[in-house]
């Protein structure tokens, strides 16, 4: 691939981060998907503190303001859509919107998980228990979740190419 191109099809396998890709471009050249993958991983995993940050803030809620609106990013609407969240029960809704706003509130970032690897329980419960730890855990596991929403939107495109 050029390098624009490399750039456009990966633009956003982390969520409005495009300058992943650009970045990622550089470590080429890659033997296979898995290859591909480790190299936004390491990408990740070298950012100072306030990169991942900005990371886990370019996330939207899950079954958020901008879901609501129909305002996802085509990957988010579908991971949100493929964990059930488009389908809450009323009662289901105010208790994401409770525990996300608690859980922005405490942490500064939104709640991170790997929609596509859940259902809408282990979402909550998720959203619960994960309240109780540390920024730094937080930091650490709002990561992780990331690399595996970047690994399956890459596979799907290498899969789909
Ligand atoms: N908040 C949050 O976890 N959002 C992300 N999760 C996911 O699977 N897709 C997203 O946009």
């Amino acid at each position: 691939m050029r390098d624009e191109q490399f750039e456009w099809v990966f633009r956003n396998v982390i969520e409005l981060r495009s300058e992943a890709a650009a970045c990622v471009r550089e470590m080429r050249p890659f033997t296979d998907a898995s290859d591909l993958c480790a190299a936004f991983h390491k990408y990740l995993d070298e950012l100072s503190v306030g990169g991942k940050l900005q990371v886990l803030k370019s996330h939207p809620d899950l079954a958020g303001r901008l879901a609501a609106k129909g305002e996802l990013t085509q990957e988010s609407t579908e991971e949100q859509r493929s964990a059930g969240l488009n389908e809450l029960t009323v009662e289901q809704k105010a208790t994401m919107d409770f525990n996300n706003e608690r859980y922005k509130k405490k942490f500064g970032f939104p709640f991170i998980i790997c929609a596509r690897q859940n259902k809408i329980q282990s979402i909550i419960e998720g959203l619960r228990n994960r309240y109780n730890h540390t920024t730094e855990q937080e930091i650490d596991i709002g990561i992780n979740e990331v690399k595996k929403i970047c690994t399956l939107r890459i596979l799907d495109i290498v899969m789909n190419s």
